[in-house]
C-alpha cells in the first residue's frame, strides 16, 4: 500500500502541542514530499528558540510517520525563520561574517539580477531526486575551470545542500571589506551554498518569499567577482527556485540532468515543460548513470534501462550533451570531497569533453 501526504498529514495532526493544536493546525508542517515510501517534511518553527524546543516532538512525529504501512524512510527536520545570531558558535574567522540573514523576504528589486562581474548563469536541475544533478554541476563546473574558465558553483538545493560535501568545503564564509560573502575556492571554483551558513546538522527550509529572498542575497550580496559563467545546482523538481532564478535574475540556459529509468524522465519532462513556459532556453540534456560497466569483465548492464534520455533529447530536438557511466570512484570522489573531474581518467576525460563541447558551443 503506499502512503500519501493526506495519510502523513492526518497522523501528524494527531500530535498535540502545548497550547492544544497541532503541527498540522498551525500550519508548521512544510515541504512535505512523498516519494516512493520516502517521506521528507519540514517542522517550521516561529524563532529559533522554539525550533529548539520542539526535538522531543520532531522526534515524536518522525516514529508516528515511520510506523506507517508503504514508509520506507522518513527525514523531519526542524526549522526557523531565520538562523539563531546569538546561540550559533561560527569557527574561527578573520573578519566577521556580514549579518546575511539568509532566507529573509526580498529587497523590491525593479531589474533582474545578475552579479555584475557574471557573465552568465546557467542551471543545473533534474525532475527527480538522486540523479545526480549535484555530481554533475560540481564536475562541470571543475572541467570548465580546468578548461580555463572561470567559473562560480552556488549551491541552490537549498533542501539539501550537498556541495559543501562535493567540493570538499567546510567552515562558515568569510566577509569582505565591503560586507559581501566571500566564496571559498575549490579545484578553481568559487563556492556558495547555504549549507556553510548553517551549523552541522542544521536545516532551514524557507517559505516562498524567503526562498527568493535567499536566492536574492546569494547572487547580490556574495563576491563572486569576474566569471564566465555562474552555475547553479537547483533543487529537484520543478519547484520555487527554478522560479524565482527564471523570474528574478539573468538565466541565459539550463541543462537538465535524468537516469534514462522511465521515472525520472517522466520527471525530467515536467522540468523541460518549466522551461519551456518560463522561457529558459534548454541547453541539452545529460544522461547520468546510463550503464554500469563491471570493472572486472567489460559486461555493461542497464541499471537504469536504455537509450531512454537520448530518444527524449531527439523527440525534443534538444541535445544530449554527455552519457555519463556509473562509476564507483565518482561516488566516492563525490562523497570524500575529491571531483572526479579533478583527477585523471574516463571520467574525468568525459567531464572534460562536456566542458569543452559548451565552450565549443559558446554557450560557456
Ligand atoms: N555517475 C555516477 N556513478 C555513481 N554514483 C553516482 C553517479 N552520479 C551520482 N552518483 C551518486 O549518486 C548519489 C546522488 O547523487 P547527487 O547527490 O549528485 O544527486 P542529486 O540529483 O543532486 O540528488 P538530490 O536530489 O539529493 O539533490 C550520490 O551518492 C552520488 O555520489
Amino acid at each position: 500500500m503506499s502512503v500519501t501526504r493526506e495519510n502523513i498529514l492526518a497522523e501528524l495532526d494527531r500530535i498535540q502541542l502545548p497550547d492544544g493544536g497541532s503541527l498540522v493546525s498551525h500550519e508548521m508542517v512544510r515541504a512535505l514530499s512523498v516519494e516512493g515510501g520516502q517521506v521528507r517534511f519540514v517542522i517550521e518553527a516561529a524563532n529559533p528558540e522554539d525550533a529548539r524546543k520542539m526535538e522531543p516532538i520532531r522526534a515524536a512525529a518522525v516514529k508516528l510517520i515511520e510506523e506507517l504501512p508503504g514508509v520506507d524512510g522518513v527525514s523531519a527536520v526542524l526549522t526557523a525563520h531565520a538562523p539563531a545570531q546569538s546561540a550559533q558558535k561560527a569557527p574561527p574567522q578573520k573578519a566577521p561574517a556580514p549579518d546575511l540573514k539568509i532566507g529573509g523576504h526580498p529587497k523590491p528589486q525593479a531589474a533582474k539580477i545578475k552579479p555584475a562581474g557574471v557573465k552568465r548563469i546557467i542551471s543545473v536541475g533534474s525532475g527527480k531526486g538522486g540523479v545526480g544533478k549535484s555530481t554533475v554541476s560540481a564536475n562541470l563546473a571543475v572541467a570548465l575551470a580546468r578548461a580555463g574558465k572561470r567559473v562560480g558553483l552556488l549551491d541552490a538545493d537549498i533542501y539539501g545542500p550537498s556541495q559543501p560535501r562535493m567540493m570538499g568545503i567546510s567552515g562558515k564564509p568569510q566577509a569582505s571589506a565591503d560586507n559581501q560573502l566571500l566564496p571559498p575556492e575549490a579545484y578553481g571554483v568559487k563556492v556558495m551554498s547555504i549549507g556553510l551558513m548553517l551549523e552541522e546538522g542544521q536545516a532551514v527550509v524557507w517559505r516562498g518569499p524567503m526562498l527568493m529572498g535567499a536566492l536574492q542575497q546569494f547572487l547580490t550580496e556574495v563576491a563572486w567577482g569576474d566569471l564566465d559563467v555562474l552555475i547553479v545546482d537547483l533543487p529537484p523538481g520543478t519547484g520555487d527556485v527554478l522560479l524565482t532564478l527564471a523570474q528574478k535574475s539573468e538565466l541565459a540556459g539550463a541543462i537538465m540532468v535524468s537516469t534514462p529509468q522511465d521515472v525520472a524522465l517522466l520527471d525530467a519532462r515536467k522540468g523541460i515543460d518549466m522551461l519551456n513556459r518560463l522561457e529558459v532556453p534548454l541547453i541539452g540534456l545529460i544522461e547520468n548513470m546510463s550503464v554500469y560497466v563491471c570493472p572486472k569483465c567489460g559486461h555493461e548492464e542497464h541499471v537504469f534501462g536504455q537509450g531512454g534520455v537520448e530518444a527524449e533529447a531527439k523527440k525534443i530536438g534538444a541535445p544530449l550533451l554527455a552519457q555519463l557511466p556509473i562509476d564507483l570512484e565518482t561516488r566516492l570522489g563525490g562523497d570524500e570531497g575529491r571531483p572526479i573531474a579533478a583527477g585523471p581518467g574516463v571520467m574525468s576525460e568525459a567531464y572534460q569533453r562536456l566542458a569543452g563541447r559548451l565552450i565549443e558551443a559558446g554557450v560557456i
